[in-house]
């Protein structure tokens, strides 16, 4: 067994169809009087509803949360939170919702209850991500982990099947790259290599039936996994990429991530043989070489786009996407190289398939 160093971060999941009826039993664990309830405005009545179950201790329902966290956007949260007096908030909602508490957080110190509506896993995560004159900037601080998370597959029931989908993809990216991490460790590949597997074989189910609450619950255990993955170890080039394509060109996040994987693991395989062979595994691809051809053909057969073509990636742009992938140094198995990057994006926006 090789050395290595785990530290779990602190948060308590209740997990369960139906979690949502102990939201007052976790506010109170939580020492919370006066919770400011976080949403987009797509799911201002899911943000009621909460704000109803909590009483007496809702201080008010903020539902303008916007993708990315626009600065405009958390600077307005932020003041409606201390007018309000609010000692804690409450996220409902996918990584947008969650991120606008964390930005939230990040600032005042306030806990997070995250009541997660989709599969992007920035509930267990300490990682923010803020927009701002369109730069994307992304940081980890301890401060913004929710510090409670309930998850209640009953609510991701009315996420539509295109975006479950997407977002589904997203999980497993946070898997598949958690395999190759250099600062990766067992306990972070067997919650990987579970998460793949959970998320790979719930998918497929609730594409077929969008209300199939079993396949429902799979696919959020399996995003919590996923997310852990992404909270706990270092990313590479696959989601180094999709910041960019989403931050630079404004591109829908989950479906970028949809797009991008197959491309990005295929760049990675020659590098990456043992994180390849337990993709494979989880995919149920017997050869390992085959990993990045697998994860296309689950997103062809469940419906998610395959090109950057298809989601408003500009073909003009893939120069400036290129050039941008390689200005930062992150880690990656295989060293970035420019034009190798250039052919990459080329094929994901032609829908190609992926080669190294
Ligand atoms: N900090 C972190 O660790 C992470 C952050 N993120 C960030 O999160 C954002 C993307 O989050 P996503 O969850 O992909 O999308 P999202 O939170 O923007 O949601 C997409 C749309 O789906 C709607 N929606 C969500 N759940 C629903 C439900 N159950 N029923 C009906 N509609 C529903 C939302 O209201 C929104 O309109 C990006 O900004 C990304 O960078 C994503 C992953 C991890
Ligand atoms: O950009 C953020 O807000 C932080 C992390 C992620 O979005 C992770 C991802 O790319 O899914």
């Amino acid at each position: 067994m090789r050395a290595f160093s785990y530290l779990p971060h602190p948060s308590r999941v209740v997990f369960g169809a139906g979690a949502l009826q102990h939201l007052g039993r976790e506010i109170e664990a939580l020492g919370a009087r006066r919770a400011l309830v976080l949403s987009t405005p797509g799911q201002a009545a899911q943000a009621e509803r909460v704000a109803a179950l909590l009483g007496e201790r809702a201080a008010g329902v903020f539902a303008r949360a916007v993708m990315h966290v626009p600065i405009e956007s958390a600077q307005e949260a932020r003041r409606e939170a201390q007018r309000l007096g609010a000692d804690c908030a409450v996220a409902i909602g996918g990584g947008s919702t969650t991120g606008l508490g964390k930005a939230i957080a990040l600032e005042s110190g306030l806990p997070i209850l995250a009541i997660p509506t989709t599969y992007a896993g920035s509930e267990v995560t300490p990682i923010y991500g803020i927009t701002e004159g369109g730069v994307k900037k992304t940081g980890r601080d301890a401060k913004v982990l929710p510090r409670t998370v309930i998850y209640d597959p009953e609510l991701t029931l009315s996420l539509p099947v295109p975006l479950s989908v997407a977002s589904g993809l997203n999980a497993l990216a946070h898997a598949a790259e958690g395999l190759y991490a250099h600062d990766g460790n067992p306990i972070t590949e067997l919650m990987a290599q579970e998460g793949l597997r959970a998320m790979a074989a719930a998918l497929p189910g609730l594409v077929a039936d969008a209300r199939d609450l079993a396949a429902r619950g799979d696919a959020l255990y399996g995003a919590w996994l996923c997310g852990i993955v992404l909270g706990q170890v270092s990313m590479g080039l696959h989601h180094k990429l999709c910041h960019t394509l989403g931050g630079s060109f404004n591109l829908p996040h989950a479906e970028v991530h949809a797009v991008v994987l197959p491309h990005a693991l295929a760049y990675n395989a020659a590098a990456a043989p043992e994180a390849m062979a337990r993709i494979a595994a989880a995919l149920g691809e017997p050869e390992a070489a085959q990993a990045p051809q697998a994860v296309q053909r689950l997103a062809a057969r469940l419906g998610a786009p395959l090109s950057l073509r298809a989601i408003g990636m500009p073909e003009g742009g893939l120069d400036r996407a290129a050039d941008l992938a390689v200005q930062a140094a992150y880690p990656n198995p295989r060293p970035l190289e420019r034009a190798a990057l250039r052919a990459l994006l080329q094929r994901a926006f032609d829908g190609a398939a992926p080669r190294g």
